[in-house]
């Protein structure tokens, strides 16, 4: 705290704003980790922005964009990130009560935010999202947006509609991106996912009928879809190098990175075809 309201003096802004962080963990020694939003992304504050290269001067350090960290973060730090990230931009959209039109008030840990004139509390929330990894026994469906890093593919994602459960949704997806029908459904893992938003991605494996493996690509949602066989996967989740550097090859194919519940669930494939094809 000491080191932060130093640092704030030094830039000519008010100590008070430390209030506005918010509790995102505790260290294993039960220490309380915040995060402050210094305002560099004049969007995400009501407060002035502070001098970008001048703080990464005086923090020996650079900013980058989290969509970019993800590509060298280990899962705590992503962890703590995703949550801090989440959290101060869900603040940030909630100044203000839906209801009254009055400003709103967060409680110390940033865990919720209260409109004083009415009492109503609002509460950071999560939109559910399915991914799932379709097999047809041998093969593995991926998918690209064009909006992916250059030769990267990913499992079919897709957020929840109101009312739905998860495997309606993921029902519904699949047949809605690459026009396929699928039976046995196996959930896998969950993940919080700052993307968009703030996600709750449901991660699960699903197979196809045998023979009704024929894709019809949605290209409103999709650039690209198409079936992996096992050694396409496994080379690729062995490649070395950066992932600017994999881009650059002349024709990539780059997996989700591993920090994404996407990469989990092709790794879980790989093993699954791996086991499969042992001696009994
Ligand atoms: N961690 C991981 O491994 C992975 C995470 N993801 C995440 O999953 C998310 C969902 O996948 P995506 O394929 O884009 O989803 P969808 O296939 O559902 O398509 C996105 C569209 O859904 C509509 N939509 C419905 N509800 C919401 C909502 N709550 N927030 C935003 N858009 C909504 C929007 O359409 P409209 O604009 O027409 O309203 C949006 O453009 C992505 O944002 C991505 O970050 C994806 C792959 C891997
Ligand atoms: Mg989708």
């Amino acid at each position: 705290m000491a080191e932060v309201e130093s640092l704030l003096h030094k830039f000519g802004q008010d100590a008070q704003r430390i209030e506005d962080s918010v509790l995102i963990g505790c260290s294993e020694q039960h220490e309380a980790w915040f995060a402050l939003d210094l305002g560099l992304n004049s969007s995400f504050s009501t407060h002035a922005s502070l001098p970008k290269s001048e703080v990464e001067t005086e923090l020996q350090g650079s900013f980058i964009e989290l969509r970019k960290a993800i590509f060298q973060l280990n899962s705590m730090d992503s962890s703590l990130l995703f949550t801090a990230q989440a959290l101060l931009r869900w603040h940030d959209g909630h100044q203000f009560c839906s209801k009254s039109g009055q400003p709103t008030r967060k409680n110390i840990a940033g865990s919720k935010r209260v409109c004083p004139s009415n009492n109503i509390i609002y509460y950071p929330q999560m939109a559910p999202v399915v991914i799932t990894l379709v097999s047809d026994g041998t093969r593995c469906l991926l998918a690209r947006q064009s909006s992916f890093p250059k030769g990267m593919y990913s499992a079919l994602a897709g957020f929840c509609d109101i009312g739905e459960n998860m495997e309606e949704a993921v029902r519904r997806e699949v047949a809605e991106e690459v026009g396929l029908e699928v039976e046995n459904m196996q959930f896998s893992a969950s993940q919080h996912w700052p993307f968009p938003n703030s996600s709750l991605m449901i991660a699960c494996h699903a197979t196809v009928k045998p023979g009704q493996t024929e894709i019809q690509v949605n290209l409103r949602e999709l650039e690209a879809a198409a079936w992996f066989s096992y050694d396409e996967i496994a080379t690729a989740l062995r490649k070395k190098g950066t992932y600017i550097q994999q881009q650059n090859e002349a024709f990539p194919f780059l997996l989700p990175p591993k920090l994404a519940i996407a990469h989990q669930l092709i790794q879980e494939w790989v093993e699954k075809q791996t086991c499969a094809s042992l001696p009994a």
